[in-house]
């Protein structure tokens, strides 16, 4: 029978993870309760430990892969290269919010297993490991509109794409269910029907995508065609995995463990001194609260150094219409100017050439830009060093804008007359674009500030102002660092009285 208590699960979950030949887990740490915090079980140091210690081993064999599990022996043309059920044209299965550097099929292969041993029951060997697994998630998959709403303006919100993940399950996990149905399901067990399937497959895909780890190699080993058994030798198909014990760390943008990727087993050590009583933390990468919301489901405030804000070109078109106030005319020569691969560009020949006069291929336009601090990551022990600053804007903004300008001056030399006058614009027109953005957030900073400070939210609303709020503190900072780069421009001007009195005194 299945331990009812959550002390008792972590406890037979324990007891069923020492008993897997070879692995390790230090007398000095233990699974915590952390409920009260909304941070699930996590692990904790019972006593003083030192840099460099292994605090867990964990074999490969109890990793529940592709390779690992039996189900890939039951129905192996479903797992197997190029003719499988489950190739990917269309790359529909990434939308659950795989990484890059994961295919689909890792992501599809992955959900199809851990389905299988969850059907199995008590006859999987990972029962009291799945009995530990998550069975509800504050991911954005999972929130209603009215929570997300509370997310206002941030783009987080279009990054969801549960209806992608949907059609991915009926397109390319489902037949295979429904196809080995005697595989899948023990004798005699309940069949389940499509909507319970694809409530399934929604459990398993969001436990995968906060839970799962990306087999690497062994970090040591050169990387050869033969004895490479845990990657896929499929291009940049890395298999993935959910590892014991490694997934009940908990994680954030400092830390204080890491998991090393040997031959035989994953090993978690410290990376620095850990006192009595701290959590031992992973790292899930630089992640901003938006994304880190998305995918795992919290938010915390170290993670707010790696805030982004999205910034549409659509939005600094209207900020340098109406900056400009040109007629109708006009502006469309000035966007003609800009966008089109006109007879100049082609008589050039040359892109520097063409961007020089403002020219831009339809193509490079850039429709969005991201305004972050581009912080630096942890150092080798886990910590970071530098100040919480935005100090500089967005590049690839300030050129597609000074493109722009340059488009301007052709139509209209006397509106941009100079280099220095062109900087200055950009400048204007970003700090106007990032107000405008700031506005499109119905609550202003100040107002979120006042939310958490006191206490007023709570649960899903109090980490969706904290999203907010993050992007909000963003475009305040990058509004005052333009407006610090324009009185600076203006203090470097020469006024008018300066220039003559500079001449008198030179007479
Ligand atoms: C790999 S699991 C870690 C173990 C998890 N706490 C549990 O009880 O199973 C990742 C999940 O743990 C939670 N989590 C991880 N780090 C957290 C943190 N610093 N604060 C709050 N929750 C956290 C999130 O729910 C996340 O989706």
């Amino acid at each position: 029978m299945s331990p009812s208590t959550f002390e008792d699960q972590s406890q037979s979950f324990l007891d069923w993870f020492r008993a897997w030949p070879g692995t390790t887990f230090h007398e000095s740490i233990k699974i915590q309760d952390l409920r009260e915090r909304g941070a699930g079980r996590g692990i904790v140091a019972t006593a003083d430990i030192p840099e460099d210690t292994v605090l867990f081993t964990i074999p490969r064999k109890a990793i529940i892969s592709v390779e690992s599990s039996e189900l890939s022996q039951k129905i192996p043309e479903v797992f197997e290269d190029s003719t499988t059920a489950l190739e990917d044209a269309d790359n529909e299965a990434d939308e659950e919010g795989g990484e890059s550097s994961v295919t689909p099929d890792s992501w599809v292969s992955l959900i199809l297993v851990m389905i299988y041993e969850y059907l199995q029951g008590d006859r999987s060997a990972w029962k009291p490991y799945l009995n530990v697994l998550p069975k509800e998630f504050n991911t954005l998959m999972f929130w209603s509109e009215g929570e997300l709403a509370e997310l206002q303006a941030s783009a987080i919100t279009s990054k969801i794409g549960r209806d992608e993940a949907e059609n991915m399950f009926r397109a390319k996990i489902l037949p295979v269910i429904q196809a080995h149905a005697t595989v899948f399901y023990p004798e005699g067990a309940e069949r389940l029907g499509e909507e319970q399937l694809v409530t399934l497959c929604h459990c398993m895909g969001s436990t995968i995508m906060a839970y799962a780890f990306d087999l690497e190699n062994d970090e040591e080993k050169p990387e050869s065609e033969d004895d490479d058994e845990w990657i896929e030798d499929r291009e940049g198909k890395i298999m993935m995995g959910m590892v014991p014990m490694a997934d009940i760390l908990n994680a954030d943008a400092e830390f204080n463990a890491h998991v090393n990727h040997g031959e035989d087993a994953l090993t978690v050590t410290s990376l620095r001194p850990i006192s009595a009583g701290q959590e031992i933390l992973n790292y899930y990468g630089p992640l901003a609260n938006g994304e880190l919301l998305r995918r795992y489901g919290y938010v915390t405030d170290k993670h707010s150094r790696y805030d982004v804000v999205e910034i549409s070109w659509d939005l600094v078109l209207s900020v340098l219409k109406e900056a400009l106030n040109f007629d109708e005319a006009a502006w469309g020569k000035v966007v003609r100017e800009h966008t089109a691969p006109c007879q100049a560009q082609v008589s050039l020949n040359a892109r520097t050439n063409s961007s020089q006069i403002g020219q831009l291929d339809p193509e490079e336009i850039e429709d969005t830009f991201v305004l972050d601090r581009d912080m630096d990551e942890p150092d080798s022990t886990g910590q970071c060093h530098d100040e919480l600053k935005l100090s500089k804007l967005p590049e690839d903004l300030e050129g597609q804008i000074s493109a722009f300008l340059k488009a301007v001056r052709k139509v209209s030399p006397e509106t941009v007359p100079d280099k220095q006058r062109r900087n200055q614009m950009v400048l204007l027109v970003m700090k106007r674009a990032f107000e405008l953005r700031a506005s499109q957030y119905p609550t202003s900073y100040v107002q979120d500030f006042n939310l958490l400070s006191h206490e007023k939210v709570t649960g899903r609303q109090k980490m969706a102002v904290a999203v907010r709020w993050g992007e909000k503190v963003l475009l305040k900072e990058a509004i005052d660092f333009a407006q610090a780069k324009l009185d600076e421009i203006d203090s470097n001007v020469e006024q008018p009285e300066q220039r003559a009195a500079k001449k008198q005194r030179t007479k």
